[in-house]
C-alpha cells in the first residue's frame, strides 16, 4: 500500500476525474468550486461549470503558439508521466551538477537528441534556461562579449522573424549590443561599417516553417531550432552548429514549465551564458528539472512505439495542415506558404508538411490588412507586421487545442465562399 505519497496520489486522481466535457480541465492548484474541487478551466469560447456550453459569436483564437495540441497525448500517458514531489525535494540552491544543472536531466537531453537525430551534442556544453526565452538574451550577452572589436554588436534577423528577438534586445540593450534591424538592411550596404553581427536564424522558421540559413556570414549565429522536431519538420542531418537553441515547450508541449536549453560549442561562450543564468535567476527551478526529466524519459522510452509523441504530433498537425490547405485552395482569396514533402531520418520515410503555423497571405485588395480582415470574421491571428512582414500576411497558430483549430476552420469557411468585390 502507498506510504506518505498516498494523499498526493488521491488528490491528483480526484482532480483528474473532474468532468470538463473534453473542452477544459481542472488543475490541482485551480480555484476551488463549491464542491471543494478545483474548477474546470475551459478552452476558449467554452463555458459552464463543466465547459459544455459554446459561446456562439466567440472568435477563434489562433494567436499564440500555445502547444496544447499535445495535452491529449499526456492524458493518454497519465501513469507514465506523473511525478510526486516530496516536500523536501531539492530545497538547496545547489544541485548535483555544475552551474545549476542536474546531471540526470542533462544526460537525458543528450539521449533525446541522439534518438531523434536532430542535433549533435557530443563535445558541446548545455545550459538550461527558464524557457528558451531566457536564453535568447543570455546568448546575445555571451556572444557580444566574445568579439574583440570595440563597436557594439548588431543583433539581426531575416524577415519574417520571431518578434521576441527584437523586443528583448531593445529592452536589454547595452553599450555591448543593440538591435541592428533586418539582414536585408545590411545585405546590400557595405558591411565594412559593422563587422560583428549576432544573427538569429530560426530553422524551421516561425512563422513560415521554412528551413533557413545565415544571410550575413555573421561572426556569431544563434540557430533557434525550436521547431526542428518530428512533430513539425522532417529530420534531415543532425544540426551541428556552434550555438543552438531548443525549447521543451515545443517538444513535450509544456510551455508552462518554462524549460529550454542551449547547446554551445565554445567554452568561453558557455561560461558567459552560465554567468548570466547565475546572476539572473540562479538557474532554472529545480522542480521544473524533475518534471522535465520525467517527460523526456517518456519521450525516449516511447520512441517508435504506439506512444511515440512525435508520431502523435506529426499525425495531428499533418491532418490539420491538409484540412486548412483544402479549405484555402478552394478560393483565390488566400494563399499559404508552400512546403514540400521531404525524406525524414526519424520516421525513415517521406513525410508531408506539418508546420506549427500557417503563414496566410490575403490576396484580395479589400483584405490588404489581413489581420483585420480575419478579425472582422471573428478570427484572432498574429499580424504580419509583428514579424516585420507586410500587412497582407498574418499567422495562424495550428498547435493549440482541437477546439481552437475546429473553430478556426468554422470561421474560415464563410470567407472562402465569398466572391471578390
Ligand atoms: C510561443 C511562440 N513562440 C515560442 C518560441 C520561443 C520561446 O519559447 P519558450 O517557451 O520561451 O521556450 C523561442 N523561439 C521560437 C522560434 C519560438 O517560436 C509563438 O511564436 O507564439
Amino acid at each position: 500500500s502507498l506510504g506518505w505519497t498516498g494523499s498526493a496520489a488521491t488528490e491528483a486522481e480526484a482532480v483528474a476525474a473532474v468532468n470538463c466535457s473534453g473542452h477544459g480541465r481542472a488543475f490541482l492548484d485551480g480555484v476551488l468550486a463549491g464542491d471543494g474541487l478545483p474548477v474546470c478551466e475551459c478552452n476558449k469560447c467554452y463555458y459552464g461549470s463543466d465547459c459544455s456550453r459554446l459561446l456562439h459569436d466567440c472568435p477563434a483564437d489562433v494567436d499564440s503558439g500555445d502547444p496544447l495540441f499535445l495535452e491529449a497525448y499526456w492524458q493518454q500517458q497519465a501513469a507514465s508521466s506523473a511525478v510526486v514531489f516530496s516536500g523536501w525535494h531539492r530545497m538547496s540552491y545547489s544541485t548535483d551538477g555544475k552551474d545549476y544543472i542536474t546531471i540526470e536531466l542533462e544526460k537525458h537531453i543528450r539521449i533525446l537528441h541522439k534518438v531523434v537525430g536532430n542535433a549533435v551534442t557530443d563535445g558541446k556544453f548545455i545550459v538550461f534556461g527558464s524557457g528558451s526565452a531566457q536564453l535568447i538574451n543570455a546568448l546575445v550577452y555571451a556572444l557580444s562579449q566574445s568579439n574583440a572589436s570595440s563597436s557594439p554588436a548588431s543583433v539581426v534577423a531575416s524577415v519574417p522573424y520571431y518578434p521576441l528577438y527584437k523586443k528583448q534586445t531593445n529592452l536589454f540593450e547595452t553599450r555591448e549590443y543593440g538591435w541592428g534591424g533586418t539582414t536585408s538592411n545590411w545585405a546590400n550596404a557595405s558591411v565594412s561599417s559593422v563587422t560583428n553581427f549576432i544573427e538569429f536564424v530560426t530553422s524551421p522558421n516561425n512563422p513560415d516553417g521554412e528551413f533557413k540559413q545565415p544571410v550575413l556570414g555573421s561572426s556569431a549565429v544563434i540557430f533557434d531550432h525550436a521547431y526542428y522536431w518530428p512533430h513539425y519538420s522532417p529530420i534531415l542531418d543532425p544540426a551541428d552548429e556552434d550555438v543552438m537553441l531548443f525549447t521543451n515547450s515545443k517538444i513535450s508541449g509544456h510551455a508552462g514549465s518554462r524549460f529550454g536549453w542551449a547547446v554551445i560549442k565554445d567554452e568561453g561562450v558557455y561560461e558567459r551564458t552560465t554567468k548570466y543564468l547565475s546572476l539572473n535567476t540562479v538557474g532554472v527551478s529545480r522542480d521544473t528539472h524533475l518534471r522535465v526529466l520525467k517527460l523526456i524519459k517518456v519521450m525516449i522510452t516511447e520512441k517508435g512505439g504506439k506512444g511515440d509523441i512525435f508520431e502523435f504530433g506529426y499525425r495531428t498537425l499533418k491532418a490539420r495542415w491538409s484540412k486548412l490547405q483544402e479549405l484555402v485552395s478552394s478560393s483565390s482569396r488566400f494563399s499559404l506558404q508552400q512546403l514540400s514533402a521531404h525524406y525524414c531520418n526519424y520516421f525513415r520515410t517521406i513525410r508531408d508538411p506539418s508546420p506549427a503555423y500557417a503563414w496566410l497571405r490575403c490576396e484580395w485588395k479589400e483584405d490588404e490588412d489581413c489581420h483585420e480582415a480575419l478579425r472582422k470574421a471573428s478570427i484572432i491571428s498574429r499580424s504580419g507586421p509583428l514579424f516585420e512582414a507586410g500587412s497582407q500576411y498574418t499567422r495562424l497558430s495550428l498547435i493549440k487545442t482541437q477546439d481552437d483549430f475546429d473553430l478556426l476552420l468554422k470561421r474560415m469557411q464563410p470567407l472562402v465562399s465569398q466572391e471578390e468585390m
